[in-house]
């Protein structure tokens, strides 16, 4: 059996990733046949041929600069031993490489230009101390549930810059963003979009200035790990808790004080 792996990072988010890698199919001429889907983290496409056989597997990873793509191709010729071994290193390999190499330029810029048509939400773990600092949504669909400071980023604006931005509009505070905690997918409509499209990137930021007070949400709360679970949280924002669960077990900094309203 021969294996090679190639590692991309594409400027987009998770889904964006995801669909715009399916939408351009495989990056050879033999037509290979899904074996497993799960959007938008990873894929497996196979086809076999008499004793000769190919798996194409991608798995989609969310990073703090966009989604890592790694994937991994694995083949055999079916062919006898020494015979596969030199056909693989004279023709085949090389082949593959080029065919890799070819789709993975158009398929990472494919996907950032992509990413420009797809509202993207970006939400903040504000912690201090051993808390985190969480906001009850007010009105629309998501009235009286819980979420993580943050919003919808604006067409030119970086992720960061929007988290920055949406802090100091709704709590009146200047954060520091420390560490990309992870992405969901959203699986309403945002802003009229196409359901499903849309995913929230998550960071732990700290707060530098100021002291929140709830500008456009019906209160704030400074919430310990062990009452994350109980709150009525948006249902997109449950799997990040094992992640900022995780962030108030290390400690962080020393406590600036309460705030709520
Ligand atoms: N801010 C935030 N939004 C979340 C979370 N979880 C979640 O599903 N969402 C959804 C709810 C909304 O459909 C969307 C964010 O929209 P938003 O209304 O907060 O954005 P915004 O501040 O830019 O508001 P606007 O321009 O529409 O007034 O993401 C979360 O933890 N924080």
């Amino acid at each position: 059996m021969f294996r090679l792996r190639f590692t991309t990072l594409v400027e987009a988010p998770l889904t964006v990733a995801f669909d715009v890698a399916r939408a351009l199919g495989r990056p050879w001429p033999v037509p290979l046949e899904e074996v497993v889907s799960v959007r938008p983290e990873r894929d497996v496409y196979a086809v076999a041929r008499g004793r000769g056989w190919i798996t194409h597997s991608r798995r989609f990873t969310a990073t703090g600069a966009g989604t890592l793509v790694d994937e991994q191709v694995d083949w055999d010729t079916g062919l006898p031993g020494i015979v596969s071994g030199v056909v693989d290193r004279l023709v085949l390999r090389g082949r593959v490489v080029r065919a890799m190499q070819a789709h993975l330029d158009g398929y990472a810029a494919a996907a950032a230009h992509r990413a420009l048509d797809v509202v993207r939400v970006v939400g903040a773990a504000l912690v201090d101390g051993d808390r985190v600092l969480v906001a009850q949504r007010s009105g629309g669909r998501y009235d009286g549930c819980w979420e993580f400071p943050g919003g919808k980023v604006e067409p030119g604006e970086s992720d960061l810059a929007a988290l920055v931005r949406e802090c100091a509009e709704e709590l009146r505070v200047d954060v520091v963003p420390q560490a990309f905690l992870g992405e969901v997918l959203l699986d309403g409509v945002v802003a009229g979009g196409a359901p499903g499209a849309s995913t929230m990137r998550v960071w732990w930021g700290r707060i530098a200035h100021g002291r929140p007070v709830a500008h456009e949400h019906a209160q704030l709360r400074w919430v310990g790990a062990a009452d994350l679970d109980a709150l009525d949280w948006i249902p997109a924002d449950r799997p990040l808790l094992p992640a900022v669960r995780a962030l108030l077990g290390l400690g962080g900094a020393p406590r600036r004080g309460r705030t709520s309203r």
